[in-house]
């Protein structure tokens, strides 16, 4: 059996009360075992203590009980021997430095100034090079930080909700960027708000709530758990009976209803709905819409009361 790069065993934090109402739990129990080379969603919702546990990971906060150990050893010792990066929420740049600069400074710090050229093309720096740090967007400013946590070249890279703030494009380059640079042996845990990063960037999903693990499966099986998709059209209104008689029949459609003019149809078979309303009705104004988060927590803890 190879080291695992992670190994969280009966992971607990409590902080103190802000209000004098008691410990908060942040962490209540986690068990977590990552191989080499996996690729890892954390995916919960705000305060599901997400943060906590990563900076954990990271040596950067220290646990109430249980056992971290990352890449064989401690988490602080794996950091300091560079074998650990991160992309953090909160890290700080040096605003009055240069994209270029940045990335030389810390280069310098772990002796790598070879790789500098490599890393600022790989993550699409170069044309930002000589912009001061504080003048480049949200956006921007992650992907310095996704390029200052390649630097060392490390086996586990650790992402706090990398993309918080960006628009859907930014998003988009930044998963493209982070997909070419997960090769062979490489780990990589993120954490995100977003069931669609977990589902196009990692093929396990620890599913987390409550600071508790609430699923850790292939993320194709959680969402095929919450495969639900909605969509909705408006048809005239003359046609509305028909028209729900025929999605009624396409097989997957689990439910469908018409709020006046506008139909709304739930089920796994969002494309032949789709479809079927646009090739063979008079629908216009057609929306398909992915469960959200809280839908998926939903159908989690119903699974789980059957
Ligand atoms: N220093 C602290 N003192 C007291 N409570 C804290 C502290 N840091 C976090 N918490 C609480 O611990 C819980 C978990 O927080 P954590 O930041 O780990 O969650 P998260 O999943 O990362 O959330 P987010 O997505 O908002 O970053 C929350 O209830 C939070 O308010």
């Amino acid at each position: 059996m190879p080291t695992p790069a992670l190994r969280i065993s009966g992971l607990r934090k409590e902080y103190p009360s802000r209000d004098g109402t008691g410990p908060v739990v942040a962490v209540d129990g986690i068990d977590v075992e990552v191989a080499p080379g996996e690729i890892v969603a954390f995916l919960g919702p705000n305060g599901a203590g997400k943060t906590t546990t990563l900076d954990i990971v990271l040596g950067l906060n220290t646990p109430t009980d249980g056992v971290v150990e990352v890449l064989g050893t401690t988490p602080r010792k794996a950091m300091l021997a560079g074998h650990v990066s991160a992309v953090l929420q909160t890290e700080g740049l040096l605003r009055d430095l240069k994209v270029g600069e940045t990335v030389r400074v810390i280069a310098a710090l772990h002796g790598v100034e070879d790789r500098v050229g490599e890393v600022m093309e790989r993550t699409g720096l170069t044309p930002l090079a000589q912009r001061k740090v504080q003048s480049c967007s949200g956006g921007e400013q992650q992907r310095l930080r996704f390029a200052l946590a390649l630097l060392p070249d490390p086996q586990l890279l650790v992402l706090d909700e990398p993309t918080a703030g960006m628009d859907a494009a930014a998003r988009r380059d930044f998963w493209e960027t982070m997909r070419a640079e997960t090769h062979a042996g490489r780990t990589v845990i993120f954490a995100t708000h977003y069931l669609e990063e977990a589902q196009s960037f990692a093929p396990r999903t620890v599913l987390i709530d409550g600071g508790r693990i609430r699923a850790d499966r292939p993320t194709d099986e959680l969402r095929e758990m919450v495969g639900d998709r909605v969509v909705a059209a408006t048809v005239p209104p003359a046609d509305a009976l028909a028209v729900l008689a025929a999605v009624r029949a396409v097989p997957g459609v689990r439910e469908a209803r018409a709020d006046g003019a506008r139909l709304v149809v739930h089920g796994t078979a969002s494309d032949d709905v789709a479809r079927l309303l646009l090739t063979t009705t008079a629908a216009v104004d057609l929306e398909v819409s992915a469960p959200s988060l809280e839908a998926a927590f939903f159908a989690l803890t119903e699974e789980s009361r059957k």
